[in-house]
């Protein structure tokens, strides 16, 4: 292949040989540039990122600190990503020549293709050779082609497919969307559903999350609507993707989450190769027997996708990385694996608490609901701890410690909850305000006979001033109406139970010991539980 030319004007040097020098490897002896599996998808439907592998490539000395520049396709199985990514690698070998197609009868290689029904590609693949491309500004960045596994084959769980997409956009500058035909609503869908899952990993973002999406739209059988090429491709999405006023919510929401997620939203429609490439089981992806009308468009899209100029730097939070950083990133977006393992396990936990302390249950005893709560609590992580999570244990533990902090703030609100079952809870404000009506009663008189005549006053205006605060809680209480200031008759309430009564010290103390269970147990060692072992070494 052009690997061997020297002159590299324009499109740099493909760096050093010994960047990609493979002959240290035993399984590699003829140093020749190949995909690299990168992320591994097992048979128990868990995945591996390998990081070797993916060091090897992102940490040559010739890239290390090059912006990069990563470009990959996704989307439904068996509809030709790989076909297509192995025209880019033609493009990238020839530097953007004008001959770059080569020769009509060599066969295609590079990313493994094959016809038939059953899917080819795994995982991630990332091709061993990193470019190097003079930017017209003058920047060299380095340029990453990443093919994927397709998306809904037979073997796969959607989980499977939601992660492969996601990853590769997150990693990406440029996802290619492949699709085949039409833009039909459910790829839209599976987009957004795809996107999403993607998104919960940088959710702090304010900017958009992703750079730039192209719908690659293969087949396209209506030119006479809409031309083959990328302009007849904007119009044709520009319909698509439109939101209007009576569109259904539904709809709209795709749309707006599309248009949310990525900088730049693009689209090509590209004819059909001709009935050899997609039927016959011999042809080899010689360009001779692909029909004109493809490889004209072939020769339109390429160029567009990976001219010098279109190149965009992978950018994080509006940040331009190198192939160092993209390998940090690649390692950290293991952490969209964990946020759903931790999402997963909240979830149990809630459900479980709902059905045991939840709206419609009644008042539980506190050393129940503790106990309870130290049950599921241990259900909900060993849930986390089964998920298989990409990053490896050290790296979940983290989001373990997270969970256990969530969870135990959960326990704090249903504790909360639970209380304000308690029939005496409920009698607080209005036990307290009799209290003060009373006491004021009984002072208002005392005073009044002694001939203290304003303090006496005084505790009728208090008196009065209670019975009608007495009303107003009640009416708010019956009506649901005023809320907040229901809120503050009974904080005030609160405050002066609290104030006079010893109620507090068993309040505060339950409410500690919920905090700590460490301490709860102590003050009550008839709810130690098997998990006390395990909570004092996390407390040491
Ligand atoms: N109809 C049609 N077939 C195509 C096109 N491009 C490639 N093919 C054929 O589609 C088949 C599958 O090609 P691949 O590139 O292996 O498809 P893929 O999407 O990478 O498949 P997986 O790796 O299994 O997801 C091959 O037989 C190609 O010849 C196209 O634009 N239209
Ligand atoms: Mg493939």
């Amino acid at each position: 292949m052009a690997r061997d030319k020297k002159d590299r004007d324009s499109w740099g040097s493909f760096v050093d040989k010994n960047v990609y020098d493979w002959s240290s490897e035993e399984e590699e002896t003829d140093g020749r540039a190949r995909p690299v599996q990168v992320l591994v998808v097992k048979d128990d439907h868990t995945f591996e990122l390998d990081e070797a592998a993916l060091s090897k490539i992102l940490l040559a000395e010739e890239v290390r600190d090059r912006e990069v520049v990563a470009i990959s396709v996704a989307g439904a199985f068996r509809k030709g990503k790989s076909f297509l990514m192995d025209f880019m690698l033609r493009y990238m070998y020839s530097q953007a020549s004008d001959k770059w197609l080569g020769d009509p009868e060599e066969p295609l290689t590079g990313f493994s293709w094959r016809g038939g029904s059953e899917r080819e590609t795994t995982g991630i693949q990332i091709w061993s050779e990193v470019f190097m491309v003079d930017k017209p500004d003058g920047t060299k960045v380095a340029v990453l082609l990443m093919d994927t596994q397709g998306t809904f084959d037979s073997q796969s769980t959607l989980r499977d497919s939601a992660t492969v997409f996601a990853l590769s956009t997150m990693i990406s500058s440029m996802q290619v969307y492949n699709i085949s035909q039409n833009v039909q609503e459910d790829d839209l869908q599976h987009l957004q559903l795809f996107t999403e899952y993607g998104r919960l990993a940088m959710e702090e973002t304010f900017l958009k999350p992703f750079q730039s999406m192209i719908f690659l739209v293969r087949d396209w059988s209506f030119p006479y609507e809409f031309p083959y090429g990328q302009e007849g491709g904007m119009k044709f999405l520009e319909k698509r993707l439109k939101i209007s006023e009576n569109q259904h919510e539904e709809l709209q929401n795709v749309r707006k989450h599309i248009h949310s997620c990525f900088t730049n939203i693009s689209c090509f429609l590209m004819p059909h190769p001709g009935l050899k490439v997609a039927t016959n089981p011999h042809f080899d992806g010689r360009l001779r027997e692909i029909d004109q009308e493809f490889i004209n468009n072939l020769q339109v899209l390429v160029p567009w996708l990976l001219r010098p100029k279109n190149l965009d730097v992978k950018e994080i939070n509006g940040s331009k990385i190198t192939c160092r950083g993209l390998l940090e990133y690649f390692k950290a977006t293991a952490e969209a694996n964990n946020l759903a393992a931790v999402a997963a396990a909240k979830d149990l936990y809630n459900r479980k608490m709902e059905e045991v302390s939840g709206g419609d249950r009644p008042f539980l005893a506190p050393s129940e609901l503790q106990s309870r709560h130290l049950g599921i609590r241990e259900e909900a992580l060993a849930l986390f701890r089964s998920v298989k999570k990409m990053g490896g244990e050290e790296f979940s533990r983290r989001y373990l410690l997270q969970l256990e902090t969530e969870i135990d703030e959960l326990f704090v609100q249903y504790i909360k909850h639970n209380d304000s079952k308690n029939i005496f809870h409920a009698a607080r404000t209005p036990a307290t305000l009799f209290v003060v009506i009373f006491v004021m009663y009984v002072a208002a008189g005392i005073t009044g006979f002694v001939g203290v005549d304003i303090i006496a006053s005084i505790c009728n205006m208090v008196l009065g001033f209670a019975l009608i605060t007495l009303c107003t809680w009640a009416y708010i209480r019956y009506s649901g109406e005023y809320r907040e200031l229901g809120a503050v008759i009974d904080q005030v309430a609160g405050a002066l139970w609290d104030q006079g009564s010893t109620n507090e010290a068993l309040y505060k103390l339950y409410s500690v010991a919920a905090n700590h269970r460490q301490l709860y147990n102590h003050a009550f060692p008839g709810h130690q539980t098997d998990q006390q072992p395990e909570q004092d070494k996390k407390q040491n």
